[in-house]
């Protein structure tokens, strides 16, 4: 008699990226882009065999369950395959840019004190302490340069609590804050994501935010979830808008996922490049609000296409996703952020600790699921901040994250994002959410994105706003500010308002407020 092969649902990250590989082998995992635009499929079966080679080698090394190992990478086939052998050994995978500073990178390492440290490409690798192993990965297999120091096994078995991968975050501190994530958080996470039906086994999902951000984790989870093929973008195209829109077209990508900012200079400067995308069925944008204007113009360049708004933070990979209405209104206001993925549930809580019940009072956010994360690394302060009792009800234990973020319901229940406590300064006694003199400028006409900060003018905090016209616009600084008077109250009226002709951003593609408090300091 045969038995039947009995399928248990994956319960690590590895498992989840490669059970495709069991049932449709020879299609693509993963699909490369290769300077001379002819893109190289790897398929799900060369995938696993990539990453059970990589396993062996792993294996070899004598590292314990729980051992870190830093991959210096962006987003590739022989990445993703490490990051499953990884999974594979119990061994959390901590993701490094290629560019990063070596400053940085050392304080990641003395951070998470790793086992090992490898490297993808031949760059020159930074020096790290002699105990730490050192090597190099790639399509041929794993080159150990250094063994790591001998260890003692601690450990026997691995359990779905044990930590999948750390993302390092930078810290208001400047200390590197590790998001600590279990292969369970994960796979929790995946599964509901998988759930919204966003991608099928004939997508490609294109990938355009470095391996450090997990991002491109999600990236990875939703593609090869699905049966379907990531398509990294290589980062030193992405700048060029005539490139990126080319590797799009030249891979096929039917899914383009990617924070507000990588569509800002393809909109300006190849819009109907943008249009000729045919194959082009889904975008999914993360990481902050998308600025109307430009989210208006992409979906009437791409009418065809579904718009997702992903929110969430890297404490739970994500936790929302919400279409974008189409035709987008005219005065769109905060974006719906949805009302939280499957077995996920959103809560606002007002400043007393009491959950909100009434749709339209802005509270702070807070996410109650199975994917939070584990803690931030050797911090049990900042954990304990961030993982707070169930505001429901505190007697049982349970933790719930608090976001960070300010939210209100509407009448259908859905949550709109209106910005950050820490992003909120004090005018003159009263409070000011700088997202929302943010919004009121973006309804300027002819305004493309702004940004605006509190910086000290005489003594005082004040608003400065900056502002980037669409293109061929000219913006009179004295026009805004009359708007702003015009429709805002005289303390949510910024001081000086500079025209500019783009936004620093991350190296995550994030509007970053720290560099313009630099350029004004
Ligand atoms: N859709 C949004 N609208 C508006 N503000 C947002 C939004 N998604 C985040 N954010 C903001 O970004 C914060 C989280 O920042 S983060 O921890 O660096 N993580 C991320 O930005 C990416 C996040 N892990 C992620 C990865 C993949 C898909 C979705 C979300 C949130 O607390 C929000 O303030």
């Amino acid at each position: 008699m045969t038995t039947a092969i009995q399928h248990r649902p994956a319960e690590r990250m590895d498992e989840f990226l490669l059970a495709a590989a069991g049932t449709t082998p020879d299609r693509p995992a993963v699909i490369e882009y290769t300077g001379d635009r002819s893109p190289r499929a790897v398929s799900y079966r060369e995938l696993a065999a990539l990453a059970e080679r990589y396993a062996a080698d792993l294996a070899e090394l004598g590292l314990d369950i729980g051992d870190r190992v830093v991959v210096e990478s962006d987003t590739s086939a022989s990445a993703i395959a490490m990051l499953i052998a990884c999974g594979r050994r119990g061994l959390p995978f901590v993701p490094i840019s290629p560019e990063t500073p070596a400053t940085r990178v050392l304080a990641i390492v003395a951070e998470c004190a790793p086992a090992l440290c490898l490297r993808a490409s031949e760059q020159e690798r930074v020096a790290v302490p002699s105990r730490i192993g050192v090597g190099r990965f790639g399509p041929e297999g794993l080159d150990v340069e250094r063994r790591p120091a001998p260890r003692t096994r601690q450990r026997q078995q691995l359990t779905t609590c044990d930590t999948a991968y750390i993302i390092f975050t930078s810290g208001t501190t400047g200390r590197p804050k590790g998001v600590v994530m279990s292969h369970r958080a994960v796979v929790a996470f995946y599964l509901a994501m998988a759930a919204e039906g966003i991608v099928g086994p004939t997508d490609r999902v294109a990938s355009t935010s470095p391996l450090q951000f997990d991002f491109s984790l999600l990236d990875i989870g939703l593609a090869l979830g699905s049966g379907a093929a990531v398509v990294p973008v290589p980062r030193a195209l992405l700048r060029w808008p005539r490139r990126f829109v080319r590797v799009l077209g030249d891979t096929g990508a039917t899914q383009v996922n990617g924070v507000p900012s990588i569509w800002r200079q393809a909109l300006r400067h190849t819009p109907e490049a943008l249009r000729a995308l045919d194959h082009l069925r889904g975008i999914l944008f993360c990481g902050e609000e998308f600025p109307h204007q430009e989210l208006r113009r992409l979906t009437e360049l791409l009418p065809g296409a579904r718009f997702v708004n992903c929110y969430g933070s890297t404490e739970s990979m994500a936790c929302s996703f919400a279409d974008v209405p189409k035709p987008l209104p005219t005065d769109p206001g905060p974006l719906s952020i949805g009302r939280g993925h499957k077995g996920a549930e959103l809560l606002i809580v007002d400043e007393s600790g009491q959950p909100i019940g009434e749709t339209g009072v802005v509270g702070a956010l807070h996410l109650r699921s199975p994917a939070l994360f584990t803690g931030y690394w050797a911090d049990e302060a900042a954990t304990d901040a961030a993982l707070v009792p169930d505001p429901h009800d505190r007697r049982a234990g349970q933790k719930v994250l608090r976001t960070g973020d300010l939210a209100y319901r509407d009448a259908t229940g859905d949550l709109h994002f209106c910005g950050r406590t820490d992003a909120q300064v004090q005018i003159r006694g009263n409070r000011v959410e700088l997202g929302e003199v943010e919004r009121k400028l973006m309804d300027f006409g002819g305004v493309e994105t702004a940004a605006v900060i509190g910086q000290q003018l005489d003594g005082e905090t004040g608003l400065v706003a900056f502002v980037v016209p669409a293109t061929g616009v000219e913006l009179d600084e004295r026009g805004l500010r009359s708007f702003c008077t015009r429709t805002l109250p005289g303390y949510m009226v910024p001081e000086r308002v500079q025209v500019v002709s783009d936004l620093p951003v991350t190296t995550n593609g994030k509007v970053s407020r720290e560099a313009l408090m630099e350029r004004t300091g």
